[in-house]
């Protein structure tokens, strides 16, 4: 456990950074790599925390894996879907992606596993994902009927589901998508709202049949078979937000991020800061295995209120700590409508931003499905705040420091390692002193 003391001055961003490859997508890889048949060359892979678990839950069911840290190449070789039998838990620790896809490629192995996982995600319930891989024949027992730790045997012979989405959850699609590439008939998920699709995509790319529809997506088992790909990891949109934000409310900044992704259901709070009067240039677009990417470039610029609805949520998801901070900067209101799974991530991600902001003299009227944010509030140091494990609240506070000249102290910094390990020094390379 560590703490982090700011600086004593406001800074503005100058120069180019090249944020980690994305998080998202690289869990996803590794999942889907590990159940190819063959190799799979991840480039552009970064070693964060949350990525460690992964790969070390899918070499415990028998793939390869070498990490080539130095070059951020990952090599896999997949295990074409014969999962090793364990005589150990496997533990997914607090990685709420992983927990997710982990049982949806568990429910048609036939061998009997046990999936354990950390305080928060031991109290994150997952009994609605459960339920629908249940109805698709897999069986999965919990002494708490809904939380971690859970037994699970798969079965050979899952049946598709017609899934209407109740909630809009990416991870809960792509569960049922992992499950339905290997059960007998179709699988068919209706959209609630779009949310994030790279399973759907990279399952395609490997080599599954999977419709993908702006209403629905169906999985067709059929003779598809996943076989070894080589892929390359554009930026991390979500690590890229922490600079966006920060450039946007330093004045004199100028800033590039290269390669960055830009797949349309992440990028939201770029289409958040326009509505907020922002202007942020992409140049060079391309696309890489099959995820499109590009050039940011981000001036300082003075932001108003607005109104973000809850159809836009799913592609702010994890930018909502980062966005009530830029609402309390810019001039007026803003209000955040449909939030109320987002009470569910992590340890409650948005009490914990109410509560460490507040300790900074920024305040917020939290309800239970939105959040209102008056603009125009200064930073006041009140306190020492606490990352509470979280590494988007704890880089949001780091993006904080830089709008004051009163220096604070961040506990539990640590948590940033679980998807940007070095963001700290990274920042400090696009400082300047104001
Ligand atoms: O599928 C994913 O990679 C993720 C989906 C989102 O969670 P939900 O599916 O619970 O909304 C998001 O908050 C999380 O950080 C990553
Ligand atoms: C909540 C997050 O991830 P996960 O659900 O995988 O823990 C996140 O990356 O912000």
């Amino acid at each position: 456990m560590f703490d982090y003391n700011t600086q004593p001055h406001k800074f503005k961003f100058q120069g180019e950074i090249n944020v980690p490859g994305d998080k998202s997508i690289a869990h996803r890889a590794i999942a889907l790599g590990a159940l190819a048949d063959g190799v799979t060359q991840i480039s552009n892979f970064t070693y964060a925390d949350d990525l460690a678990v992964t790969a070390k839950v899918f070499k415990e069911l028998g793939a390869k894996i070498h990490t080539e840290i130095s070059n951020k190449d990952m090599i896999i070789k997949g295990v074409d879907h014969q999962l090793q039998e364990l005589d150990h838990p496997l533990d997914v620790a607090n990685v709420g992606t992983l927990e997710s896809l982990l049982l949806g490629v568990l429910a048609s192995s036939t061998n009997q596993y046990e999936v354990i996982g950390g305080n928060y995600l031991s109290k994150r319930p997952s009994d609605r994902l459960v339920k629908l891989l249940s109805g698709m024949g897999a069986n999965y027992q919990s002494l708490t009927e809904q939380f971690l730790p859970m037994k699970v045997t798969g079965s050979s012979d899952l049946q598709g589901i017609v899934y209407h989405q109740d909630i809009s959850s990416a991870q809960i699609k792509s569960s049922l998508v992992l499950a339905g590439i290997y059960a007998k008939t179709d699988t068919t998920i209706i959209r609630k709202l779009p949310t994030r699709n790279h399973t759907e995509v990279l399952a395609n790319y490997f080599g599954a049949d999977v419709t993908i529809k702006p209403d629905l997506i169906v999985v067709h088992p059929g003779h598809s078979k996943l076989t070894g790909q080589n892929l390359t990891i554009p930026g991390d949109f979500s690590s890229a937000a922490f600079y966006i934000a920060g450039a946007l409310l330093t004045k004199g900044s100028k800033l590039v991020l290269p390669k960055v992704g830009l797949n349309s259901t992440r990028i939201g709070l770029l289409n958040v800061a326009k509505q907020m009067g922002a202007n942020i240039y992409v140049d060079n677009r391309s696309v890489k295995s099959v995820e499109p990417f590009g050039d940011l470039i981000i001036k300082s610029q003075q932001l108003h209120g607005t109104k973000i609805t809850s159809k836009q949520v799913q592609f702010i998801i994890d930018e909502i700590p980062l966005i009530a901070l830029m609402a309390s900067q810019a001039s007026g209101q803003t209000i955040i409508e449909g939030v109320h799974d987002v009470h569910l991530q992590l340890s409650d991600r948005i009490r914990n931003m109410r509560v460490e902001l507040a300790k900074l003299g920024i305040v917020m009227q939290v309800n239970d499905d939105s959040i209102v944010i008056d603009g125009d509030q200064k930073i006041t140091v009140k306190d020492t705040v606490d990352s509470h494990n979280d590494h988007r609240i704890a880089m949001m506070l780091c993006i904080a420091s830089i709008l004051t000249d009163q220096p604070f102290k961040i506990k539990n910094i640590e948590a940033i390692d679980t998807s940007y390990p070095g963001f700290i020094a990274d920042l400090n390379k696009v400082l300047v002193a104001d």
